[in-house]
């Protein structure tokens, strides 16, 4: 099979985007999927994202992790609303399906502002904050990211007893200043470390929010691939109003065969 692609990056998490809106039974399975996203033998990639005609909204995206498994992606979905302005689905709003139900989405100028679904709970491991934001977060803070392996960290939770068989994304914070942090991120289905992560940049914003006890949230978040902000309220355990904003650029378009 024969099909173009064009790669994108939203502050270094990459994705691979599809136009499948005139191809509905395209699929791919895990193996193709991993070789796509292979970074030595492949076009190289963090995931995959299908996108797909909607019968009521703009779109529906469809997002892989590397190893072929599925959940939402935060940067993926920024990805996908600028793809979908370059196909001619939408122009600077969006509506779009995507596995954990509808998201609206604004473009401005460089900016993609997603919006997340609510956060209605969350629990904690010891010190550490756990959140799903359309995946699952461990959201651990610490004294200065430069100390810490993020890698080594990240497999000792995601392959821990309590998160071997569902796997977690598992996130090292450092507070910067009181609207200002840098994380690092391990991600499940990648099984390592990536430069960005759009739905832990979600999840460290709101257990900082529990963490100051404070309701609006406005942070801006130092990533290894760039600046995420997050904007929420918070109503003492639930969130709502999720805006997951920052840059996602076109990298190259290609032609590939599998
Ligand atoms: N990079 C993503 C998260 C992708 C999904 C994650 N690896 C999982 O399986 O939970 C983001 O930007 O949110």
């Amino acid at each position: 099979m024969t099909f173009s692609f064009t790669k994108y990056q939203g502050t270094g998490n990459d994705f691979i985007m599809v136009d499948c809106t005139s191809a509905k039974d395209f699929e791919l399975d895990n193996e193709q999927i991993a070789d796509l996203c292979d970074r030595r033998f492949g076009i190289g990639a963090d995931g995959i994202i299908l996108i797909f005609e909607h019968p009521t909204l703009d779109f529906k995206m469809t997002y892989y992790n590397s190893d072929g498994s599925q959940s939402f992606c935060g940067n993926g979905a920024r990805c996908a609303v600028q793809f979908a302005k370059s196909l001619g689905l939408i122009e600077t709003k969006a509506k779009f399906e995507a596995i954990d139900g509808e998201h609206n989405a604004i473009i401005d100028d460089e900016l993609i502002s997603v919006k997340m679904k609510d956060v209605t709970s969350y629990t904690k491991d010891d010190t550490a904050y756990i959140i799903d934001t359309g995946s699952p977060h461990y959201v651990k803070f610490v004294a200065d990211v430069d100390d810490e392996d993020i890698v080594e960290y990240g497999k000792n939770i995601r392959y821990s007893k309590k998160y071997k068989t569902k796997g977690i994304n598992v996130n090292l914070v450092e507070v910067l200043a009181d609207n200002e942090l840098e994380m690092l991120t391990y991600e499940r289905g990648v099984e390592d470390e990536t430069y960005s992560c759009g739905t832990g940049a979600t999840a460290v914003a709101l257990a900082f929010s529990l963490v100051l006890d404070y309701d609006d949230i406005d942070v801006k978040i130092f990533v290894k691939g760039g600046e995420l902000y997050v904007k929420a309220e918070r109503n003492n355990d639930t969130f709502d109003n999720i805006y997951l904003i920052g840059p996602a650029e076109k990298v190259f378009v290609g032609e590939i065969t599998i």
